[in-house]
């Protein structure tokens, strides 16, 4: 069996995480963990942790850092065959001093958006909440306005996305992401990488990430449809 790769992609809000973290698990055949999804799978469970981190995501605020590590860790462990990719954790120096006990990551990416062009992305940002599919107005519309194109059901906007929570998140992040993004510097591991359009940035990773992985467990190549 191939060696397990693990990766972490950073960015605020609305950088194209997930968007991009698709291309590369498609491209490359890793999986792609969102802790944003996980904390939505919780709350809509109405787990205990996930009763919790509601009330700060509404208020566009970090969920305590014990909380969201309690969250991930474990769900990381679960997988031992499988490479992966990490979005949206870790967010502080807290949890990322956490994962580093937990496992050693080969390569953290970071995504470097301006914040004019994150406002207006993500207050078009539109959901479908059971599968996690994104949509935006311009960039990947829905074939029929308001609805999946899979499924035919509506879509939704997150309540953090919506114009109040926005700008405190986007705020907030820069503050605590500055220290995260040392850390991997120093380790040797960070690659950035800057532009307002995911189509511009994606022949950068995806030439990255082929000089990471064995070409042997890459699957088919991700090719934009636009
Ligand atoms: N206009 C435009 N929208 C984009 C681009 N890349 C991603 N988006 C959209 O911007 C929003 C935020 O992207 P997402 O991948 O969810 O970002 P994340 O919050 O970092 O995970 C989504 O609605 C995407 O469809 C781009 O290059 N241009
Ligand atoms: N490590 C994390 C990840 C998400 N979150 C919270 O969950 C929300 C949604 O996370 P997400 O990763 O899906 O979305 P974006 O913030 O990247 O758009 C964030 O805005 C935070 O409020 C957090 O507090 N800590």
């Amino acid at each position: 069996m191939s060696r397990i790769f693990r990766a972490v992609i950073l960015g605020p809000p609305g950088s194209g995480k997930g968007t991009i973290s698709e291309r590369i698990a498609q491209s490359f055949g890793l999986q792609h963990l969102s802790s944003g999804d996980f904390l939505r799978e919780n709350i809509a469970a109405k787990t205990e942790a996930g009763v919790l981190a509601k009330t700060y995501i509404e208020k566009g605020l970090l969920v305590p850092d014990h909380v969201m590590t309690r969250l991930v860790l474990p769900r990381l462990e679960e997988i031992t065959r499988h490479s992966w990719l990490l979005d949206g954790f870790p967010r502080t120096l807290a949890q990322a001093h956490a994962l580093d006990i937990a496992c050693d990551l080969d390569l953290v990416i970071s995504l470097n958006v301006p914040f004019e062009t994150l406002k207006e992305r993500l207050s078009h940002r539109w959901i479908h909440p059971a599968s996690g599919r994104v949509y935006n107005k311009g960039f990947n519309p829905p074939r029929v306005k308001g609805v999946d194109d899979i499924t035919g059901e509506p879509l939704i906007q997150h309540e953090d996305d919506k114009p109040m929570a926005l700008v405190a998140r986007l705020r907030h992040y820069k503050d605590v992401a500055k220290p995260v993004i040392d850390l991997y510097k120093s380790k040797g591991i960070l690659h950035t990488f800057s532009d307002t359009e995911t189509d511009r940035i994606w022949p950068y990773i995806s030439t990255l990430f082929s000089t990471k992985i064995p070409m042997h467990q890459a699957d088919t190549h991700y090719a934009p449809s636009h």
